[in-house]
């Protein structure tokens, strides 16, 4: 990193067991510094043969996800899969095709915001929107995926989405306010303050958790924001391209996608769409 001049591209491969949500947010710095590196995304390679048993492994203590008080248990594969933009599912030629689809499936419930690759000895049809310049945290394709919440496929780690509605400016603090909630302090306001007395839920039981989260909304004047999150790490930038042409077509609802632990969409949803309201007075 001494060496003076600009790389076209750094590659970090890390160990077997790194968790790459203590990683993303060292790269993930803000525009205003001024660096000249950002963190272009997450790639898991995963062995089509082997990563269910990884994802049923016995739960090891790892540092910054304690288990808390019991809950589906968590492993490094279920992190790695977590935290990623792209996952190559690898050595499928080692598998059924029943069983490629079983993992695919399984993968697919944990992360539904990932594009998954299948391959044989790693090869994809090209490098660049794969593997490289994925721009994952600088740009939004597709947030059309179910809201899945708990899977039966995987209890431990789910994607959920969530409705949003064109944003005032009230709202949009109110969207930071409730996002500060989730991911520093770990706790899900409660929807209604006065009606409501169950929350809020905090991290006590079970653990709630967000490793990723990425989203798109409308202001009600007009703009596209997105919403890019890596663990504590978030930030609601403004799109370049507006959003006006979609609202005219009467497409102004937003999505926010979540991947995390102990995560209900039910529970989530009402909470933001109590935030939400809030701040409409
Ligand atoms: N059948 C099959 N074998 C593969 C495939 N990809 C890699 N291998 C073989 O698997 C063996 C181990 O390779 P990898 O699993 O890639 O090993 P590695 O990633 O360097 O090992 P670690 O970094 O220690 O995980 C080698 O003999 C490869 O040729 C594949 O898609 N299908």
């Amino acid at each position: 990193m001494e060496r003076r001049g600009s790389f076209d591209y750094i590659m970090l491969e890390t160990s077997g067991l790194a968790d790459p949500g203590n990683l993303a947010p060292l790269f993930w710095v803000d525009d205003g510094l001024g660096s000249s590196i950002y963190l272009d995304g997450i790639v898991t390679l995963v062995d089509a043969k082997n990563i269910s048993l990884s994802l049923d492994e016995k739960p090891v203590e790892i540092e910054g996800h304690e288990d808390g008080h019991g809950g589906p248990h968590l492993t490094i594969a279920h992190l790695q899969i977590s935290h990623a933009d792209v996952i190559v599912i690898n050595k499928c030629d080692s598998v059924s095709p029943q069983e490629l689809a079983n993992v695919t499936e399984r993968i697919h419930s944990i992360n539904g915001l990932a594009k998954i690759h299948q391959t044989q000895y790693s090869q994809v049809p090209k490098l660049e929107s794969f593997l490289l310049d994925l721009h994952a945290y600088d740009g939004i394709d597709n947030l059309d995926i179910a809201s899945q919440g708990h899977s039966h496929l995987d209890p431990t780690i789910s994607t959920i989405t969530l409705p949003l509605p064109p944003l005032t400016p009230a709202a949009l603090t109110s969207l930071q306010t409730w996002l500060r909630s989730l991911l520093w302090e770990r706790t899900l306001p409660p929807s209604s303050p006065v009606t409501d007395t169950s929350n809020p839920r905090t991290l006590t039981s079970p653990r709630l958790d967000i490793h990723r989260l990425k989203g798109r909304a409308f202001t009600t004047t007009g703009a596209q924001i997105m919403v890019q999150g890596v663990r504590e790490v978030f930030e609601i930038v403004d799109m370049e391209e507006g959003g006006g042409e979609m609202q005219q077509r009467g497409d102004n609802i937003g999505k926010l996608v979540l991947i995390g632990r102990g995560i209900n969409g039910e529970e989530l949803e009402r909470s933001l769409r109590g935030a939400l309201e809030i701040s409409r007075g």
